[in-house]
């Protein structure tokens, strides 16, 4: 069963000039988390407001447990939507006790008082909730805006880039903690963030927009094994687009209608041409070594001029090597990013 249908859903801003959001497709299960993937300006947040009803589509349907609630004649208004929104700003009243801005959202709901506490026990906050959003620290806010979200019980949450205000450390933290508690409510959720890692670490699937359209919609694993294009291969991994000059450097005979690449952890590199088991191999000198941790990065000029740079675990290897790949581990595109 599906919580969200979204169908050729298109919005622009200057009358169809550009599309922010074009021909956008897709369906989110119930109970899935959905990482919303993209660049800025890739139009993440422009399908936010439109699933939250804070702008109009241009052009085609939005569905929420298959009622429509956009489409070009029918638009439900946003506190219709059973959706719970958390923001990168925590947007509470700093004037309301932690337990009056959880309750804000349910006023109408029987028994609200025990709901907003089972809630605010939920994300671990049940002994501070008379105190004021200023008493409390970023992270701590952050899951006072999640209890609000998840009081009313939403058929949808939608995590706009929530964890963005937060340094590294406690980001991790944070966002593993807040997925944990979302876990337990099985609510179906749409996450959007910059950060691949963020989306890899909790999402059941990534969408990646780029432009205002969806190039990949797909689990993890997939998107690092069979990415659509160039531009998610190198989301998820350091990715070398083998062009033409590598082609013939590598002598890969390869389709000239399409475009290839390969990851770099998957360039193999020998201090002797008898110990390299690849298909496509050539002769480099290692022009610059950089130490970083337990791997070394190389930057090599190959036998063919080229310049390239490459990963290794061996400390030790020689100043002339052999570089190459095998043909299993090249990525195919259907055409030119
Ligand atoms: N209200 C608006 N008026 C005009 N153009 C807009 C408006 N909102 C968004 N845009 C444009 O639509 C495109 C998509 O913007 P959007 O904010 O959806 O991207 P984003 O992926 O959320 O970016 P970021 O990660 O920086 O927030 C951009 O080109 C942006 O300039």
């Amino acid at each position: 069963m599906s919580t969200l249908t979204i169908t050729s859903l298109s919005k622009s801003f200057d009358k169809g000039k550009s599309f922010a959001l074009e021909d956008v497709t897709f369906t989110l299960k119930t109970g899935n988390v959905c990482a919303i993937v993209g660049e800025s300006g890739s139009g993440k947040t422009t399908l936010v407001r439109l699933i939250a009803g804070l702008e109009r589509p241009d052009d085609g349907c939005i569905e929420i447990n298959d009622t429509v609630v956009a489409s070009l004649d029918t638009f439900v208004q946003p506190e219709k939507r059973k959706i719970g929104l958390v923001f990168q700003e925590y947007a509470l009243f700093p004037h309301l006790t932690i337990l009056d801005n959880v309750l804000y959202g349910i006023s109408k709901v029987k028994n609200k008082k025990q709901r907003a506490l089972e809630m605010l026990d939920l994300v671990g906050l049940q002994n501070l909730e008379n105190r004021y959003p200023h008493q409390l620290s970023g992270g701590q806010q952050q899951r006072v805006a999640l209890a609000r979200a998840l009081a009313p019980k939403p058929a949808l949450l939608i995590l706009d880039e929530p964890f963005s205000n937060l340094d590294a450390m406690l980001r991790a933290q944070l966002r593993n903690e807040v997925f944990a508690i979302i876990k337990k409510t099985e609510v179906t959720v749409l996450f959007v963030t910059h950060d691949t890692q963020d989306a890899l670490s909790v999402a059941d699937e990534i969408l990646i927009l780029q432009n205002g359209k969806v190039v990949q919609k797909d689990v993890a694993a997939n998107l690092y094994v069979k990415p659509n294009t160039l531009y998610v291969a190198s989301l998820f991994g350091n990715t070398i687009q083998i062009n033409k000059n590598l082609q013939q450097a590598f002598r890969c005979p390869l389709n000239e209608t399409c475009c290839y690449a390969i990851r770099n952890e998957k360039i193999k590199v020998n201090s002797a041409a008898s110990e390299s088991n690849c298909e496509y191999v050539t002769k480099a000198q290692v022009v610059k070594k950089i130490e970083l941790g337990d791997a070394v990065q190389l930057a090599l000029k190959l036998e063919s001029g080229e310049q390239l740079t490459v990963m290794t675990r061996d400390k030790n290897i020689s100043d002339t090597i052999y570089v190459g790949f095998n043909a299993a581990d090249i990525l195919r595109f259907e055409s030119e990013p």
